[in-house]
């Protein structure tokens, strides 16, 4: 990979690579955008195939996090970490308090939280080294696991996309699939079963799958088979890249809604699913309640108004609806529309987020 020339096009601020031979810390911290603020994105703890699937992975979580946040309407800009290792196997404090260190050096250009691999025991190592984290539980007014928070989001945006695409927001009695029942689509899984959706469901992971079929009666296929199933909504809450050429021809159902980022392999799938009347609702317009809800930690957490928040992902989604509709064009980019209108306002006005300005983080107690 050329780095400077992939960092120039999609402009990126900045690249790190932090190591620490001691604990077998080996992060990369991606900074997309901090036009609108600090970069709040979670840390990703996973088994990279090569370094530069790794490196690749955190550049585009990081620039989906800019316009998750921008779309999200916070003050923040996007950047996100991934930690090259099995979370099962390669975990120790001392990486975290190590990569916490990291994080201080960067002043505040940089806030993490929580995401696949990571959680909040994880974040808590990282708050003894700075304070440049949420998703912590380790003091008061502190906003712990965003999961439960992120599958609300989903839950709302679900319903928006629903009554876009089938004229009711109601999910009783639709089928959903759902791919990946970890921590967001458990949550997810349980208010769509109490709303009386039939849930088809897999997971790597037989334990997972178990839990779904016991707690909400829903049915298990193996992982491959998620994209054939008779179903209306597809929810892909696993990782990224499952809406490809190799999927898309076999999805039955008339919306896809889940919690994965980077949910289309390319823009040009986005399209496809347009073409082909497949209401798509843009992985981090609908996504975003993790977000709302630590970044509510950065100006003393308050739960009823973080939820409060959370539901403005029905609103969001409409709206990108609407733009999608009006000028005939896929939602993934109405959505690009909504969230660089409101970085390209700001940057008018002023570019990267330095820290001796006011700002967000004003407000930390
Ligand atoms: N946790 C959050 O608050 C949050 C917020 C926004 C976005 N997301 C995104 O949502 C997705 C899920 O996050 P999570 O926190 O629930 O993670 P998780 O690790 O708890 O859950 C992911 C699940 O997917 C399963 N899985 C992995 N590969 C699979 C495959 N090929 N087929 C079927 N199952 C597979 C895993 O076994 C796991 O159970 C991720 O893409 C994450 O980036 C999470
Ligand atoms: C809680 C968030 C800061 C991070 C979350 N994993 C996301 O992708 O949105």
């Amino acid at each position: 990979m050329e780095i400077f020339n992939y960092l120039e096009k999609y402009d990126y601020e900045q690249l790190l690579f932090c190591q620490d031979k001691q604990s077998g810390l080996k992060a990369i911290i991606a900074i997309h955008d901090t036009t609108l603020g600090p970069a709040l994105g979670g840390t990703r703890m996973w088994t990279y195939a090569s370094e530069e699937e790794a490196i690749e992975d955190a550049l585009r979580l990081a620039k989906g996090m800019t316009y998750k946040n921008a779309a999200a309407g916070l003050d923040l800009g996007g950047g996100k970490t991934v930690i090259i290792g099995d979370p099962k196997r390669d975990k120790n404090p001392e990486m975290f308090r190590a990569f916490g260190r990291y994080i201080q050096s960067l002043s505040g250009r940089y806030i993490t939280a929580e995401d696949v691999g990571t959680n909040e025991s994880d974040m808590d190592q990282i708050a003894l080294e700075t304070e440049y984290v949420t998703g912590v539980t380790s003091y008061s007014g502190a906003a712990g696991n965003p999961s439960p928070v992120t599958a609300l989001g989903i839950y709302q945006g679900m319903k928006a996309t629903a009554k876009e695409a089938f004229g009711t927001e109601s999910l009783e009695g639709k089928v959903i699939a759902v791919q990946g029942v970890g921590n967001v689509a458990y949550s997810l899984c349980k208010l769509l079963h109490e709303e009386g959706a039939e849930l088809i469901v897999t997971d790597i992971n037989k334990n997972a799958v178990q839990r779904a079929q016991n707690d909400f009666n829903a049915k298990a296929v193996d992982p491959d088979d998620i994209y054939d199933v008779d179903c209306d909504i597809y929810a892909p809450c696993a990782l990224g890249a499952t809406i490809n050429d190799n999927t898309i021809p076999r999805l039955k159902a008339k919306v896809v809604a889940g919690s994965a980022n980077n949910q289309l392999k390319s823009h040009e799938h986005g399209d496809i699913l347009h073409q082909r009347g497949i209401l798509y609702a843009p992985d981090y317009v609908i996504n975003a309640g993790g977000v709302i809800n630590v970044a509510d930690e950065l100006i003393g957490y308050n739960r009823e108004r973080a939820l409060h928040n959370v539901q403005r992902i029905y609103k969001n989604l409409e709206q990108v609806f609407a733009i999608s509709n009006r000028d005939q064009i896929p939602t993934y980019i109405a959505a690009d529309r909504l969230a660089e209108e409101r970085i390209q306002a700001k940057k008018n006005s002023r570019s990267q987020f330095i820290i001796n300005e006011r700002n967000i983080l004003d407000h930390r107690q």
